[in-house]
C-alpha cells in the first residue's frame, strides 16, 4: 500500500462543510437535503432512537449482533477490572453497562475475544477515568483536582524513562490508583497486539482528548457555559476517533501512519468520531441533567444559546450528526478511487463503528 494518498484525491471536506450547514440550521432549523443516489446505500439508515419523539438519526446499519461473544468479552473485562483494583460494586456496573457489548458490536470485522478485549479494556479505562474524575459529581469527580490526574495518567500510558531518586514517587502514585492502574495495563496490553506506531496513534489521540477534559474542567470551575461551536471544537478531539483509532488493530492489519493521518482519512475519521460522539450527547441528556454541576453536551449548550427548548436543540443536534454522516459517506465514496485494501477496510471500519456505537448507546441501561 502506498503510504502518501495520490495528490487528486480530495482534502478535507466534512468538517467545514457540516460547520457551514450547522451555522444556517443554528439560524433556520432547515430540514435536511436529500440525495436520492446517497440515501439508496444499503449500508445506512433513518434509526428511531431513544423515545421514538425525535427524528431519526441517519446512521450505518449494525454489521453484526453477537451476544454470546459480547457477554464472554464482558466476563473477561469485569475479571480485568477486578485486578485492576475496582470494587465489586464497580465492576458489577461496568457488567451493566457493557463495553465488551460495545466493542462486539462497533468490530464486526474481529471475532477474537483476545484482540476485542483490547478495545474493551481501553474503553472501560477511559470511561472509568472520564466518570470518576472528570464527569459524575457523585462519584468523586472533582474539576481542580482534573489536570493533575490526566497528566499522571499519560506517563501511565506512556512510561517515562527511570529519573533516578524522582522514579519510586511515581511509581507509587501509578500503583496507588485505579483508573491509572487500569490504563497502564490495557496501553501494556494493547502493545502484544499493536506496533509501536498504533500504540502511539492511540496514546497521543488519547491525550489529545485529555486536552477537552480540562477544557471542560475550567469552564466548570468557572461557571462558564461555552458557546455550541466552541464546545463542539473541544469534543471532536473527545470523541469516539480515540476508540476508532483501534480499528486495524483489531481487524489484525495496519494503516501506516501516513495514509492513517494524511487530511482525507483523518477528515473522514473525525466526521465518524464526532457523529458517534453526538449519538452520544443525544442519548446523555437526562443523565447529564441530573448531575449537581451538569457536564457539557452538545444539545444543553444549543439550547442554552439560543433560549430554545431541549426539544429543538435536540433537533438541531441530529441534524448536525446527520450532516457528519452525509459527508462521511460522501467522502467514503470518493476514497474507493484508491487502489489500497487496507485504506478500504478502514474505511469500511468507521462505518460500522458507527453503526455499532448508535445500537449500544440505543439499547444501553446507561442512558435510561
Ligand atoms: C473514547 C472514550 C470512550 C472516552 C470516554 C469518554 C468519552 C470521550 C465519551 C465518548 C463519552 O462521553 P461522555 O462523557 O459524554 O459519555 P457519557 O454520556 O458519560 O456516557
Amino acid at each position: 500500500m502506498t503510504d502518501v494518498l495520490p495528490p487528486f484525491l480530495p482534502g478535507p471536506t466534512g468538517i467545514g462543510t457540516s460547520a457551514a450547514r450547522l451555522a444556517s440550521r443554528l439560524a433556520t432549523a432547515d430540514p435536511e437535503p436529500e440525495d436520492p443516489v446517497a440515501e439508496a446505500d444499503p449500508a445506512y439508515a433513518h434509526r428511531p432512537w431513544g423515545d421514538g419523539s425525535a427524528p431519526p438519526l441517519y446512521c450505518p446499519v449494525t454489521e453484526r449482533v453477537d451476544d454470546v461473544l459480547a457477554a464472554e468479552v464482558d466476563d473477561r473485562l469485569a475479571a480485568w477490572m477486578g485486578e485492576c483494583g475496582f470494587s465489586e460494586e464497580e465492576t458489577g456496573q461496568v457488567r451493566k453497562t457493557r463495553f465488551g457489548r460495545l466493542v462486539t458490536l462497533a468490530h464486526p470485522d474481529c471475532d477474537d475475544v483476545d484482540r476485542l478485549l483490547v478495545s474493551a479494556k481501553l474503553n472501560a479505562a477511559w470511561w472509568a477515568a472520564d466518570d470518576l474524575w472528570a464527569d459524575d459529581t457523585a462519584l468523586g469527580a472533582v474539576s481542580e483536582e482534573l489536570p493533575a490526574k490526566l497528566t499522571l495518567a499519560m506517563a501511565a500510558m506512556d512510561p517515562v524513562p527511570p529519573a533516578g531518586e524522582f522514579t519510586p514517587g511515581l511509581d507509587e502514585a501509578l500503583g496507588n490508583d485505579r483508573v491509572l492502574v487500569a490504563l497502564r495495563s490495557a496501553v501494556e496490553y494493547l502493545t502484544g497486539y499493536a506496533s509501536p506506531a498504533q500504540v502511539q496513534r492511540v496514546c497521543y489521540s488519547t491525550f489529545a482528548m485529555f486536552v477537552s477534559w480540562t477544557a471542560y474542567a475550567a469552564w466548570r470551575h468557572t461557571d462558564r457555559r461555552p458557546p455550541a461551536w466552541e464546545y463542539l471544537a473541544a469534543r471532536q478531539h473527545d470523541s469516539f476517533y480515540t476508540s476508532m483509532t483501534l480499528i486495524d488493530v483489531l481487524g489484525g492489519y495496519e494503516l501506516t501512519a501516513n495514509v492513517f493521518y494524511g487530511p482525507p482519512v483523518r477528515s473522514a475519521a473525525i466526521q465518524a468520531g464526532t457523529a458517534s460522539v453526538l449519538v452520544n450527547d443525544l442519548h446523555s441528556v437526562t443523565k447529564d441533567l441530573a448531575d449537581e454541576s451538569p457536564p457539557c453536551n452538545m444539545v444543553l449548550q444549543i439550547a442554552a444559546d439560543r433560549g430554545c427548548s431541549v426539544r429543538e436543540a435536540t433537533e438541531i443536534t441530529v441534524g448536525l450528526h446527520n450532516d457528519l454522516v452525509r459527508d462521511f459517506q460522501a467522502a467514503h465514496r470518493e476514497l474507493q478511487a484508491v487502489p489500497a485494501p487496507e485504506l478500504h477496510r478502514f474505511l469500511r471500519g468507521l462505518r460500522a463503528w458507527m453503526g455499532g456505537g448508535f445500537e449500544w448507546h440505543a439499547t444501553n441501561p446507561r442512558y435510561r
